[in-house]
């Protein structure tokens, strides 16, 4: 039995919102598991890396504390570190471990940092806890899917001094995909990147991204997304899919390689 490229999947924060979607998206990789066994196939290793930010934001407001965002990433204070890494670490984290046990999924709820699988570094004294993230060591991720693991993984990040990060789910997506030479699709609430008709663009590339965002027909998250997919296409010299993880039916398709969304291309 051959090998399978690793396919590492982020998932949007919206998702735990969305009734039903969870419950279908971890069918979704049991099904696609049982089938590849019954083909007496080898299972394709599946990652998940989670994001969080409508769950933070809930908490934020709870709690009577501003947000505030530069270039779409939130500003993370000292004083607020506590209730990222609690929001995302914890209660994303185990909500989705939760949902993917009912599934029967053999799941372990993780953060960048375990393994030292992704490195983080701060960005900048404005930004306060926030982290750059860049692959790290594979060796622990390797170990959990040879196991048949689904690792979990939230976007907080440990920097190298011991302290707490608050990382893009999209960047964070990219370190993992990166630390593992695996493919990408990131899944949000949309069918993909959308034209200034809200018509779905199959394909992208770097020119047309930097067109459509000075336009500011791409905006807010979709912009670090947009650019966070570029990246990856570059470094994995493979595309990149942006998709909806509502879009249950085509799930088969992408486990399986093939493309669903918009295709960020890689152009260099
Ligand atoms: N051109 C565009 N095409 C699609 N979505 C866009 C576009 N520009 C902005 N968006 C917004 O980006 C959102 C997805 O980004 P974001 O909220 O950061 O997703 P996630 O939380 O999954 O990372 C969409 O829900 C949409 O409101
Ligand atoms: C630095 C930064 O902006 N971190 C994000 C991490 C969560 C995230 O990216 O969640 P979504 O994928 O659901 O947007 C935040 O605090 O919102």
């Amino acid at each position: 039995m051959s090998k399978q490229t690793p396919l590492v999947l982020k998932l949007g924060g919206v998702i735990l919102d969305t009734p039903g979607a969870l419950e279908s998206l971890f069918n979704a990789i049991s099904d696609f598991w049982s089938e590849q066994i019954r083909a007496s196939q080898s299972k394709r290793p599946i990652v998940i890396v989670h994001g969080g930010g409508c769950v933070v934001d809930e908490l934020m407001s709870k709690l009577n504390l501003p947000v505030a965002k530069i270039d779409g990433l939130r500003v993370t204070p000292r004083s607020q570190i506590d209730i990222v890494v609690g929001a995302l670490a914890g209660s994303a984290n185990k909500i989705l471990m939760g949902k993917a046990k009912q599934a029967n999924l053999k799941a372990i709820g993780l953060c960048l940092g375990d393994g030292d699988s992704v490195l983080v570094s701060p960005i900048s004294e404005a930004l306060g806890h926030v982290g750059r993230a860049t692959a790290g060591d594979p060796e622990f991720l390797e170990l959990l899917l040879s196991k048949g693991y689904l690792p979990i993984i939230s976007s907080i990040g440990i920097t190298e001094n011991g302290e707490r990060m608050n990382v893009n789910a999209d960047e964070a997506a990219v370190a993992v995909a990166k630390c593992l030479s695996g493919e990408l699709a990131l899944l949000a609430d949309v069918s993909g990147v959308l034209d200034a008709n809200k018509t779905l663009i199959p394909k992208m590339d770097r020119a047309l991204a930097d067109e459509l965002i000075h336009a500011k027909v791409i905006t807010d998250g979709m912009v670090v997304k947009v650019n966070a997919a570029l990246d990856a296409a570059t470094n994995l010299g493979a595309p990149v899919a942006i998709a909806s993880f509502k879009a249950f039916d085509e799930l088969p398709k992408l486990f399986s390689g093939h493309s669903i969304g918009t295709l960020m291309l890689n152009t260099q």
